[in-house]
């Protein structure tokens, strides 16, 4: 056994760990090594149904990673990934099994068709439509025009779903971005860095944003810098370092943790 597998992190300060049985996601003792650098280090941590949970940390700290471990596209060395109380080991299932499962990621840039108008944005996006250019053409159903009037209300951009996606602003396309995973009504919601980028009243609607959608019953992860915003969600934060949890509770707590802002936030 080299030094490196003997390190395992302490446990970190405020860590409020649900068991198995009733977290929605559940890391135990996560490690994945890339050429020996642990890129997450023994991460352990959970998620209640429900929760919308903010993830910050330095960069490299891990954050990437880990949502590359839930969402299958990184397999651990070590550790355990279950989702939905403990019925599901994601590390057994691939990244099409995984989004189908209810898990929905939305990358820092957004990816939205900018030669395609903002409502066929979306009615691709929706249950069932995702697979052809020309599934926008067939006839939709009462349902799923409900839907995507419903998530026009929720991302408020009903009045430019005529506009091209291309013509639409940064914060927009993130919006839109986000119902479009909406669209495949997703049990967990990971959300990376979603207001790099925008102006102070695009983040401000951002957090109103995410904190509706999980009011509607969506479980959130949010990896995010931006602290107005962290705050604006007004939810548990998890900072991250060396590829685990460093400290953990309410972004009052967890500011005030020296060794966080020895490594992050900075005096
Ligand atoms: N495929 C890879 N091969 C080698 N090293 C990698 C790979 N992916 C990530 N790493 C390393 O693992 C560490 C963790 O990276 P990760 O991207 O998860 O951090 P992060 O917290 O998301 O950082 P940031 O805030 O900059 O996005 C970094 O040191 C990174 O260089």
């Amino acid at each position: 056994m080299s030094d490196i597998e003997t390190l395992e992190p302490a446990a970190a300060e405020g860590a409020a760990r649900k068991t198995l049985t009733e977290a929605l996601l559940y890391l135990d003792g996560v490690t994945v090594t890339f050429d020996g650098f642990r890129a997450l280090n023994a991460l352990s941590f959970t998620i209640d149904p429900g929760e919308m949970r903010a993830i910050i940390g330095p960069n490299g700290a891990g954050k990437t990673t880990m949502m590359d471990v839930i969402t299958g596209k990184t397999r651990p060395d070590k550790g355990d990934v279950f989702f939905d109380g403990g019925t599901t080991d994601l590390t057994k299932l691939d990244e099409t099994q995984i989004v189908t499962l209810g898990i929905g990621r939305k990358f820092q840039k957004p990816t939205v068709f900018e030669s395609h108008t903002v409502l066929d944005n979306l009615r691709l996006a929706l249950k069932g439509q995702r697979r052809a250019l020309p599934n926008i053409f067939r006839r939709e159903t009462a349902a799923a025009r409900e839907r995507i009037d419903e998530i026009f209300e929720t991302i408020k951009l009903t009045e430019h779903r005529g506009r091209l996606g291309g013509a639409l602003s940064h914060g927009q396309k993130q919006w839109l971005e986000i119902g479009m995973l909406l669209a495949q009504d997703p049990r967990l919601l990971l959300v990376d860095e979603p207001v790099a980028g925008m102006t102070d009243a695009e983040t401000a609607q951002t957090a109103e944003l995410l904190r509706e959608i999980n009011a509607n019953g969506h479980s959130v992860v949010v990896v995010e810098h931006d602290m107005t915003f962290v705050r604006d969600l007004g939810v548990r934060v998890l900072c991250l370092h060396e590829g685990s949890v460093l400290a953990e509770g309410t972004l009052d707590q967890v500011s005030a943790n020296e060794r966080v802002i020895e490594v992050y936030l900075g005096r």
